[in-house]
């Protein structure tokens, strides 16, 4: 008989775990949680905290193939993203930085009633388990403020007991003060804007090195033994939603599932679904459910299969003029319907006619620069700098800012267009204006610059990029198969606007290698070295570096985004997918927008906020 729980998470990562625990808090409520991998608990690649980077491209990593990058030389790139109980958090670099509170304050105006820095502040703390650093810690650079953080969530935040020593740190800091950031003690406070030396997602009390705290260490394993309530299916691919026979009310009743060895059998559930998939997974598997891009978009101009060949306005003159119009019509609207139509594509009956799925997605491209550094040098190193388009355009700031508010209206077309209408320019518009608003009137930085001395090595590191992007891109189903990879397209440096903050960022950070007192311990630059991109080169020199040798930051968001559904939202205030009366998604797809810092500090605290939103509507 088919299996029944009263709650179903689909994907068992960073967010379907706080979900699936909180749920399960309640021994009479049962829980079923379905996870592609399996678990990682003794894994080395995962539980060592100087291990970051192992687990790539192993058996817990999907490492999706992306499509040719259409505006960086048709580059193709590969998207790491874990597969196992923990989701991403199992193979992440751990840094836990949280968000410019402006741009959380933007959630808001996006038409999420009651979303604003201050309403998810308690959450942030609610899941937090800070580890107070020890002298030792505080020596290397480590620093806080206590009125930040949580002290009795499930996911420990601290330090590594592996902390780079010496100088380094004093050194960073004076640097980029001199540079013109100011030094900020503690990043996790909503300010970001400044040099500051940042927390993990670890648990430094563990063995002699720390352990990394991902999310099944965090919010499953503490709890398995004592929750026979709550059951994992592990290398279990959820395919789609089962729904009730009402059209019209959309409930879900289950899920379909392959196991290994290509099983496809069915679980129920009596209250919820919550899809927790990934940015990258859960639109896919809400277009197999039929909640996507329906059979047909009607345009103005091709309003219905009747009118489908009807030649479109002006009427050409001559006859053969004309049957090459209806032709064309004709063609052009196959191809329309062939791009257009996912769910008719892969003959998905649809069930939610919600185009917007899948589409708007964001991440940031990742470049590199180094230069050869005499310093001997140990252990870990923390570094970042946060810079606003102030200090990135300096005296062209409202300059940059007019230009790019010029553009907007072609962004937002450009947008709608390769989204083929899915997305709407005119919402697209008052998004993008946000946006401006958020980088040039609040002191949200829209750089994020790492300084990573390298131990044992004479050179030091600066992986860089734009933390808020214009380009937008998708993630669709590509096959009839549910459990096929998705067809990713990002499309970094699609505007103007994202390669020139990103090249402003280049020079930025070019700066602080001149500046003391790092200045003396700098000596030839590696990458890119200055006789392939002069400093003080042409844009166009810098961009095309830049656009040749760029990766995905990995910090994809908003493909399934919570906004009106006007303005182009997949869920409501509640988590709620539009059109459905009981299936939510909670992980990183529901973020609107991109957020400065890194992504799982948010994520935890939507998921914490999404559990008690649940726990609520039970009663
Ligand atoms: C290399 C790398 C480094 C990063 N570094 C950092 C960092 O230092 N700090 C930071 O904050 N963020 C970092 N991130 C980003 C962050 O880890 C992710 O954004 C976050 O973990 C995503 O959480 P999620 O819940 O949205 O998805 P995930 O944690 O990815 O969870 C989704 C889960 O669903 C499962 N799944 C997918 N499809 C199905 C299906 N059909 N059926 C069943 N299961 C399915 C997956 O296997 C996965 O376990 C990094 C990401 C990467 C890839």
């Amino acid at each position: 008989s088919t299996p029944c729980y009263d709650y179903i998470v689909v994907g068992g990562g960073t967010a379907g775990l706080v979900v699936a625990n909180r749920l399960s808090e309640n021994p009479h409520i049962t829980v079923a949680v379905i996870e592609a991998g399996d678990s990682v608990f003794n894994n080395p690649n995962v539980t060592d905290t100087a291990a970051f980077g192992q687990a790539l491209g192993t058996a817990i990593d999907w490492a999706y193939p992306a499509e040719p990058q259409k505006y960086a030389s048709n580059r193709t790139l590969t998207y790491n993203s874990g597969k196992a109980l923990g989701g991403t958090s199992t193979i992440n670099g751990m840094t836990y930085i949280r968000p410019e509170a402006a741009q959380i304050d933007t959630w808001e105006k996006l038409g999420n009633d009651g979303w604003d820095w201050d309403s998810l502040w308690p959450y942030y703390k609610k899941s937090e388990k800070f580890q107070i650093p020890n002298a030792q810690q505080q020596d290397e650079g480590a620093a806080y403020n206590k009125d930040y953080h949580g002290f009795h969530g499930r996911l420990t935040v601290g330090w590594s007991t592996t902390l780079m020593g010496g100088e380094a740190h004093s050194i960073l800091n004076e640097t980029w003060q001199n540079v013109g950031l100011p030094y900020i003690a503690d990043v996790n406070g909503g300010q970001l804007r400044g040099f500051s030396v940042w927390p993990f997602t670890l648990n430094n009390s563990v063995g002699g090195k720390g352990i990394r705290q991902d999310a099944a260490r965090a919010y499953y394993y503490p709890f398995a033994a004592e929750r026979p309530n709550l059951h994992l299916y592990l290398n279990t691919v959820a395919n789609k939603l089962l729904w009730n026979g009402d059209q019209d009310k959309n409930i879900a009743t289950g899920v379909e599932i392959t196991t290994v060895g290509g099983v496809v059998s069915n679980i129920s559930a009596t209250r919820e679904v919550i899809v927790s998939a990934g940015s990258l997974r859960t639109p896919v598997f809400l277009e197999h459910s039929g909640i996507g891009n329906p059979e047909y978009v009607q345009s103005p101009s091709t309003t219905s299969s009747s009118t489908f060949l009807a030649a479109p306005a002006p009427l050409p003159k001559f006859k053969l003029q004309s049957l090459f119009w209806i032709s064309l019509t004709f063609m052009t609207s196959n191809l329309t319907f062939s791009l257009h139509s996912i769910l008719a594509k892969y003959s998905i009956p649809v069930r939610v006619a919600l185009p917007s799925v899948g589409e708007n997605l964001q991440d940031q491209p990742n470049n590199v620069f180094a230069t050869t550094l005499s310093l001997n040098t140990t252990g870990y190193p923390p570094y970042v700098s946060h810079a606003t388009a102030a200090d990135l355009f300096g005296s062209s700031t409202s300059t940059i800012e007019a230009t790019l508010r010029r553009s907007i209206p072609s962004y937002a077309a450009a947008v709608a267009s390769t989204s083929n209408n899915a997305l709407n320019a005119s919402a697209l518009e008052t998004i993008f204006s946000l946006q401006a608003d958020v980088i040039f009137h609040s002191s949200t930085p829209l750089a994020e610059i790492l300084s990573v001395p390298v131990a044992g090595s004479p050179e030091l590191i600066t992986p860089f990029w734009i933390l808020q992007t214009f380009s937008r891109g998708s993630v669709h189903t590509q096959s009839t198969d549910p459990t096929a990879y998705p067809a990713i397209q990002p499309n970094f440096f699609q505007f103007e606007f994202d390669q020139l903050a990103q090249t402003a960022i280049a020079r930025y950070l070019r700066k602080s290698y001149t500046v003391a007192p790092l200045a003396p311990l700098v000596g030839p630059e590696l990458i890119p070295n200055t006789t392939t991109v002069p400093t003080d080169g042409p844009d166009e020199v810098y961009i095309e570096f830049l656009k040749g040798t760029f990766g995905p930051n990995y910090h994809p968001v908003g493909t399934a985004a919570m906004m009106s559904r006007e303005l182009g939202g997949v869920v409501d205030n509640e988590l709620r997918v539009y059109g459905t009366l009981n299936v939510r998604v909670v992980d990183a797809s529901v973020l609107p927008g991109q957020v400065s810092g890194h992504l799982t500090s948010t994520i935890y605290a939507v998921a914490e906020r999404a559990a008690e939103i649940l726990v609520r509507g039970r009663r």
